[in-house]
């Protein structure tokens, strides 16, 4: 097989966690920001490359690291070069863009995968798969939440940089909402005023509310008003015969706790034990499903309609109202012809 030549755009923080797991899989790395990249080329042993064109020449597959406003517009380069896109969440900064990327990645052939890490972290893949299974009957209602520092990089508090709470956090456990529960109909959101919290610029807590169209509610709690602690998270289901529960114990790539059953009889499943990095999964199915043929747990769709979760909830943030989601169903091609 054939070495894989990876080429990272971005060297901030999540740069180091992709970096790693490219190097576990034996790819060849390089490595091209702003002004940061080299601390990341030594770190790992990528190649320094000194701009985005000239590594787009160097590299089988994309991984776009960079503040989210500026992913459609590598994903489009990196498209119009035949080349394969790992990137992270949010796809694009609007679902229009996140679409436009979808559009281009299946005219052109190449494999485009939204890093909708959550997915792959075993808390939420067991949560599912005992839904699946009708542990707790039929789904009825879920709340999930999500609650840590802010981020380092004032680009995160700026919905004109592809940041805020909603579409830079909260995006994971809407991402997650909808790979439980199917497609949304309707999103209410409201959050803090800016000035809660004056160490932060911005909104720093959300919380949303989703009716999906087969019924389920979901309630989706974020914050990055919890100063120096590590990210908490939290999610509960249930449904006409039982519950699933889950609290994370130390940060939510760690999993230490057992993942709580209740139903006629209250029985605790067994504990989950330590996994791999989450990122490492990610990143390996995405490899796996491009040397395979197949799909990868995550597809372009799913990436587009969480950006469209978020941005319907800051239209019903400013609307001060419940909205309808304007990008309806899950196939690509539905919502595709939605944001047309
Ligand atoms: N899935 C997850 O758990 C996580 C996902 N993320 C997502 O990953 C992305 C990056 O986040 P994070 O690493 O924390 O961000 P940082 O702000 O730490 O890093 C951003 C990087 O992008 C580089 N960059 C910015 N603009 C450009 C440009 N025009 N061309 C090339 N490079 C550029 C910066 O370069 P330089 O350093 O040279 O200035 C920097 O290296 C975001 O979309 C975020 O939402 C982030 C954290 C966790
Ligand atoms: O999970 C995460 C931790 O926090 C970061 C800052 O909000 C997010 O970007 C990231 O997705």
């Amino acid at each position: 097989m054939s070495t894989l030549k990876v080429g990272l755009i971005g060297a901030g923080g999540i740069s180091r966690v992709h970096a790693d797991a490219w190097r576990a899989l034996g790819a060849q790395g390089y490595v091209t920001s702003l002004a940061g990249a080299a601390e990341i080329a030594d770190a790992y042993g990528f190649t320094l490359v000194e701009d985005v064109d000239t590594l787009l020449g160097l590299v089988d597959i994309v991984d776009i690291v960079t503040p989210s406003s500026t992913h459609a517009d590598f994903a489009l380069r990196a498209i119009a070069r035949g080349l394969d896109v790992i990137c992270e969440k949010p796809l694009a900064a609007t679902a229009e863009a996140a679409a436009a990327v979808a559009r281009a990645a299946e005219e052109a052939g190449v494999r485009l995968f939204p890093a909708h890490v959550v997915r792959y972290m075993g808390e939420y893949a067991a949560i599912k798969a005992h839904v699946e299974a009708g542990r707790i009957g039929t789904l009825a209602v879920q709340r999930f939440s999500r609650t840590g520092s802010a981020p380092q990089t004032p680009w995160f508090f700026s919905e004109s940089t592809g940041g805020g709470v909603i579409r830079d956090l909260m995006i994971h456990d809407i991402d997650q909402a909808v790979w439980f529960a199917g497609p949304v109909a309707t999103v209410y959101a409201v959050q803090n005023p800016p000035t809660i919290d004056d160490r932060v610029p911005a909104p720093v807590t959300s919380h949303v509310v989703l009716t999906h169209r087969n019924g389920v509610i979901s309630h989706i709690h974020g914050s990055w008003g919890a100063p120096g602690m590590p990210f908490r998270t939290s999610v509960e289901v249930a449904g006409s015969e039982g519950r699933l529960r889950y609290d994370s114990a130390e940060d939510h790539t760690t999993r230490t706790d057992a993942l709580l059953l209740e139903g006629g009889a209250t029985d605790y499943l067994p504990p989950m034990s330590p996994q791999e990095s989450p990122y490492y999964a990610e990143i390996a199915d995405f490899v796996a499903s491009l040397r395979e043929g197949r799909d990868a747990r995550v597809s372009p769709a799913d990436g587009i309609e969480a950006v469209a979760v978020a941005e319907a909830a800051y239209a019903s943030i400013a609307a001060g109202a419940p909205v309808e989601l304007a990008v309806p169903g899950r196939s690509v091609a539905e919502i595709q012809e939605a944001v047309r």
